[in-house]
């Protein structure tokens, strides 16, 4: 679908980075947390972080994070967007937007349609809810997808975006399919744990011009 905002999560080089950035990407995704392949110490993601242009959002990832950690990251690392990858409350996303300014995306684990009903709770606390597959190895970036006829005739209640699994291969018939607006991937595009491949970088971003 024209205008189907893309987010490539996991970048952990500048190479990848500039990959993603000339291909397209709307968004970029810096991981940290510590049992990932793809987790960068704050100070790496911050210099990242510098290197990315004023058109693309960059994406702090966290897991769960303690007070202490959201502030270090925030003040070291300034992103655009914090997406929360655990477990965290729509009261705690509120507030973190309230304190920071900041844009708040939450993940939200799709198991059934009843996984579905919890993205309502995050309605005017998070910016956007990213479903993605329920956690296996990790919370996310396991490259697993749920079932996408769980969206069919879902209401959104707010901006939300389509992860679990996607590749350049199969990226078009999700956005066909599920209307996603957002689309955000990460191990689909790797040649090894945490090292993305730019061509397919390239290929993905393509793909979603449908
Ligand atoms: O990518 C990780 O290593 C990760 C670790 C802990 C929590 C979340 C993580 N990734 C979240 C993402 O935004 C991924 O892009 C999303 O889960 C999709 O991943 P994949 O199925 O590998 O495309």
């Amino acid at each position: 679908m024209a205008g189907t905002l893309v987010k490539i999560c996991g970048i952990s080089t500048p190479q990848t980075l500039a990959a993603a950035v000339q291909a397209g990407a709307s968004h970029v995704g810096f991981v940290h947390f510590p049992k990932s392949p793809r987790h960068l110490s704050l100070a790496d993601a911050a210099g990242l972080r510098a290197l990315v242009p004023a058109q693309v959002k960059a994406v702090l990832l966290l897991v769960n994070p303690s007070p202490d950690v959201l502030a270090d990251a925030v003040r070291e690392v300034h992103p655009d967007v914090v997406q929360f990858h655990g477990s965290e409350t729509p009261d705690a996303l509120a507030r973190f937007r309230a304190d920071t300014g900041l844009e708040a995306w939450r993940a939200l684990a799709v198991r059934d349609a009843a996984s579905l009903a919890d993205a309502g709770t995050f309605r005017g606390a998070a910016d956007r809810v990213l479903l993605d597959a329920p956690a296996s190895a990790l919370p996310g970036g396991n490259g697993t997808r749920f079932d996408w006829s769980l969206l069919s005739g879902w209401d959104a209640p707010l901006a939300w975006g389509l992860a679990g699994g996607l590749t350049p291969a199969n990226v078009a018939e999700a956005i066909r399919l599920t209307g996603a607006p957002l689309v955000d991937t990460s191990s689909g595009l790797e040649r090894s744990p945490g090292i993305k491949d730019v061509d397919k970088i390239a290929a993905f971003c393509k793909a979603t011009r449908i």
